[in-house]
């Protein structure tokens, strides 16, 4: 099939890339002509494993092209809006100006026949709203939300957990099946649904792992009174499979530019439909959130003796979570820029993320390697688990800092070996 993807960010890209894969020939449209030439040569303009080779792959066999010009979805028959859906500037809900954009510039260029595709996170309601001007056209509209995970964007396209099928006819259905038919042939489950339910699937789904990870950072708050260990607890907890161990771990909480945004979004519409008690919890979801990280700053002032200013900071880490350069609301480059407004002398260092961090903050230091961010530190910030700060030696690491002092935001690294090194190590939730 040929097919548009119209915004190709994060999930655009992967997405555009993806479908080369399934088969399909493909034009990714995008309004950043930047991030449209870096595509054209074959570059992502963010980590992802396994994209750069999928895009030159697909790029080699004249199945994927990019531009900036709507016009060139022409011929194309499906097309799929993934365009982003911040949060408002005035922090009440999803700002639909680019979904809207999108499919506003689409318009002219459908044909009767033609399926427009909604993969963006967008707040319930919105589909039936776009819906009516695709139909004027004698296109359709369906809406066919995304569940990849950053870092694992590739795989989660390819072979995904599911399928979710927001349609309003049995023919949007069979366009998707036909979309989608590798997977679907390989057993993929397909959860066929309204609009509605579509969009708030995906809602619900974000809503459920964000509370699942406040879940077990509220437990982390009461362990660490009594002296408790909470990766303890989420193990003998997630044994039960009814519970399940995955998205149970505990530390300085959830960022990206997905889950935060999500459960406002989800707060802010609930409260628009009248419902805002039906999903309050999700308010204290994000309190809690959003504690953690006063947690680990107050764990550094106190290693300071209530006195940081000057002192040496190596925070290790500035994704929102490893295998991906994201910075979008993330807790390490959160503590870490707070830090350096308390007037630490904060040096960072992360192996994707310090072109986005620096474009954002050129006030902070940038180490170009771990060690060298341990160099001369007095507490040492471990606050995203990539694998190579997983795999510190605790004795190299003892004879590069100051004072072998440890906050592992991320209860990664093992407080025994690292003790027996002659670090004082704090864990958030754990002794
Ligand atoms: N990033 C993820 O892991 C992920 C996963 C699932 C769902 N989502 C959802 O997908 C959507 C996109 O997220 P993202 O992370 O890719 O965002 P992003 O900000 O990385 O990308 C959005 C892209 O859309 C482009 N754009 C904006 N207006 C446009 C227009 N009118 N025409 C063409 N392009 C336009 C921007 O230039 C940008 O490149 C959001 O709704 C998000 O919630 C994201
Ligand atoms: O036990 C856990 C698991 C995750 N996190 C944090 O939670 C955040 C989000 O992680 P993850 O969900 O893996 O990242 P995303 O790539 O943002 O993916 C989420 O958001 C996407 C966009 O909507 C969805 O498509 C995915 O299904 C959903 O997992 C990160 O900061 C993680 O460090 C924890 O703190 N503890």
């Amino acid at each position: 099939m040929k097919m548009s993807v119209i915004g190709c960010g994060y999930l655009g890209a992967v997405h555009a890339a993806a479908m080369t894969s399934l088969g399909h020939d493909v034009v990714g449209i995008d309004v950043d002509p930047e991030k449209i030439a870096s595509l054209t040569r074959g570059e992502a303009p963010f980590f992802e494993p396994g994209l750069p080779e999928l895009l030159t792959a697909s790029m080699a066999s004249g199945q994927l092209r990019f531009s900036t010009d709507i016009a060139d979805v022409a011929g194309c028959t499906v097309h799929f809006v993934a365009v982003g859906t911040p949060q408002r500037r005035d922090g009440h809900g999803a700002d639909l100006t680019y979904v809207d954009a999108a499919v506003e510039a689409l318009l002219p260029h459908l044909a009767p026949g033609d399926l427009v595709v909604g993969k963006s996170t967008v707040p319930v309601g919105t589909a039936g709203r776009l819906a009516v001007d695709v139909a004027a056209t004698g296109a359709e509209l369906a809406w066919n939300p995304e569940f990849l995970r950053e870092g694992f964007a590739v795989k989660d396209t390819i072979e995904p957990d599911r399928l979710v099928y927001g349609v309003a006819s049995e023919r949007a259905r069979q366009v998707l099946d036909e979309v989608y038919a590798v997977a679907v042939a390989a057993g993929t489950p397909v959860v066929e649904t309204d609009y509605a339910t579509a969009e708030l699937v995906k809602t619900a789904a974000n809503a459920f792992l964000a509370t699942k990870i406040s879940f077990i950072n509220a437990m982390a708050e009461i362990t660490e009174v009594v002296g408790a260990d909470i990766t303890l607890l989420a193990d003998a907890i997630g044994h039960d499979a009814r519970i399940g161990r995955k998205f149970l771990n505990a530390g300085i909480g959830f960022g990206g530019g997905c889950l935060p945004k999500d459960i406002r979004a989800f707060t802010a519409r609930a409260e628009e439909l009248g419902r805002g008690e039906s999903v309050s919890f999700l308010k204290e979801v994000d309190a809690i959130n959003l504690r953690r990280r006063e947690r680990v700053i107050d764990l550094t002032v106190d290693a300071f003796d209530g006195r940081p200013h000057g002192r040496r900071v190596a925070v290790l880490g500035l994704s929102f979570k490893p295998h991906s350069d994201d910075i979008r609301d993330s807790p390490a480059l959160d503590v870490a820029v707070r830090l350096h407004g308390l007037g630490a002398d904060v040096v960072s260092y992360d192996p994707e993320a310090m072109a986005n961090a620096r474009r954002l903050h050129p006030q902070l230091t940038y180490a170009d390697s771990a060690e060298k961010a341990l160099a001369g530190a007095e507490v040492v910030l471990l606050v995203t688990e990539w694998p190579e700060f997983r795999a510190l030696d605790p004795v190299a690491a003892a004879a590069l800092v100051d004072r072998p002092v440890l906050i592992d935001g991320r209860n990664v690294l093992d407080p025994v070996a690292w003790r027996a090194a002659g670090w004082h190590v704090t864990g958030l939730g754990r002794p």
